[in-house]
């Protein structure tokens, strides 16, 4: 027997058909589970003004999404953003296992719809003689727990999580069915007590990260996805989004610090830090970011998780690009970016033809893995260069790739060039002593560095604090 809740939401849902003027929507579910079920919804200041759905598919889904309904209308943004599975459940006086699915799919929605009308319209204003931070959320430990100190720092937490990449017709994201990391966020956040708002911001991933990436790779670059994924689109729009919410501030769970005089500065566990990442962040806005992780080791970080009970303490870390999870960069450049495979010759740097590759651009500089394992001598050889035009690989020994000098464009430097005493040319190599040139246009280096791949970010040093940044390009 259904609660009578349930019944009565079912018999007379509230809302049902509504779509009030001017409303922002959001679906969930779809043709993979039978269940679709859509929320809109007006946002004025800091309150959802209205709200109505649709539903199509099992009764449970219908008393979803009229529970949503009841629960938001009328109600605090912030409020509302407290809404989750477990809440709509509770208002149709419990689900069995089998219906829960109807509360997820009600909750994506309604998240949907409200992370849109908050940035369209919303004005939240902080609370008198509160400061309020926006964390941003990822649903892994990093996070959670950067939302945790800042919290116990006295904060007032909100918390959002961004919408990046669906592959729709290959990894399944769009079956409502699928493991959704947006959900999991959200349902990290609710367990620690705090809002929750989800940022669709797809289409400016794919148009600013993930179209970039591809013609980078179509041009015999190797680029840097993360860095422009920092620097121009998620910080500038959780930055945006954070005005809208009243919070002066933005925390993250990277792990970097700021120096004395505002700018970056590499984090104290060296081996985690991310300041690479964030490199081409400008002063303003690393001026609103806050680092709580900044201090800590990872193994530090999972036992503060741990003692603080959070579920994601042990998740393993995030590997490779995001959008890359599920299918290989070769599969992903393919699909995507039309790059499929292209075999051409393996070259020494006579010009003589020692093995076949697959296309030029799925290779770069310093690569050893799929190229032909050893030359006549039986040393190993590495990729010293590509040439996507050819369509040829140039390789040779390790000692032919290192340079004592490189080309450099786009360069910004926070203060005197000459401040620049060291540069960090791959995200995970360590520092190596340089300087600029005197027109700029090359990084002298100190000693020789082997596998500089044109397209990568050179991140310029003064100590440790990140005190510009350049583009290499060809020579
Ligand atoms: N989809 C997202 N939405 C909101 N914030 C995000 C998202 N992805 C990453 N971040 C923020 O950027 C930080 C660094 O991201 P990164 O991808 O390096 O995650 P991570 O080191 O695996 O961290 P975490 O353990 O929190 O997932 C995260 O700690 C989080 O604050």
């Amino acid at each position: 027997m259904a609660d009578e809740r349930f019944e009565d939401h079912l018999t007379y849902p509230r809302g049902r058909g509504v779509v009030p003027d001017g409303a922002c929507s959001g679906a969930a579910g779809g043709a993979a589970c039978g269940d679709l079920v859509t929320i809109a919804l007006t946002v004025a200041g800091d309150r959802v003004t209205a709200a109505g759905f649709e539903a199509s598919g099992c009764g449970a889904v219908i008393a979803a999404g009229s529970a949503v309904v009841e629960l938001v209308s009328g109600a605090p943004v912030l409020d509302a953003a407290r809404v989750g599975s477990r809440e709509v459940a509770a208002a149709l006086g419990g689900l069995s296992v089998g219906k829960l699915h109807a509360a997820d799919l009600a909750s994506d929605a309604l998240h949907r719809a409200l992370g849109a009308a908050v940035r369209a319209g919303a004005a939240v204003p902080a609370p008198a003689g509160a400061e309020r931070t926006l964390v941003a959320m990822s649903g892994g430990v990093d996070s959670a727990v950067a939302a945790l100190l800042a919290a116990e720092g006295g904060a007032e937490v909100v918390t959002v999580t961004l919408e990046l990449w669906a592959d729709e017709d290959h990894d399944g994201s769009k079956s409502c069915c699928s493991a959704d990391a947006v959900r999991g966020a959200r349902s990290v956040a609710h367990r620690m007590g705090l809002p929750h708002l989800t940022l669709d911001l797809r289409a400016e991933f794919r148009a600013g990260v993930v179209d970039p990436w591809l013609g980078a790779h179509a041009a015999g670059l190797t680029p840097n996805p993360c860095v422009r994924c920092n620097g121009h689109v998620r910080l500038d729009a959780m930055l945006d989004y954070a005005d809208r919410l009243g919070a002066a501030t933005l925390t993250t769970g990277h792990y970097a610090r700021k120096a004395q005089d505002g700018l970056l500065r590499v984090a104290a566990d060296v081996d985690k830090d991310q300041s690479y990442m964030l490199a081409r962040l400008d002063p303003g806005s690393i001026a609103r970011l806050r680092f709580p992780l900044g201090e800590l080791t990872k193994p530090a970080v999972r036992t503060l998780a741990a003692d603080a009970e959070l579920p994601v303490a042990q998740k393993p870390d995030s590997q490779d690009l995001c959008f890359l999870a599920g299918t290989g960069r070769e599969a992903f450049l393919a699909r995507h970016g039309g790059l499929g495979e292209r075999p051409g010759d393996i070259v020494d740097r006579a010009g003589a033809v020692l093995g076949r590759h697959r296309g030029a651009h799925a290779y770069t500089v310093g690569q050893r893995r799929g190229v032909v394992t050893t030359g006549g001598t039986g040393e190993p050889l590495y990729v010293l260069g590509t040439d996507v035009r050819a369509n040829t690989v140039t390789v040779g020994p390790r000692e032919a790739l290192a340079v004592r000098s490189l080309p450099v464009e786009d360069v910004v430097v926070h203060g005197a060039p000459a401040r620049i005493r060291a540069a960090r040319l791959r995200s995970h190599a360590a520092p190596v002593a340089a300087s600029l040139s005197a027109d700029g246009g090359e990084l002298l280096l100190g000693d020789a560095f082997a596998g500089v791949a044109p397209g990568q970010l050179a991140v310029l040093m003064d100590g440790d604090t990140v005190a510009g940044h350049a583009t290499i390009s060809r020579r």
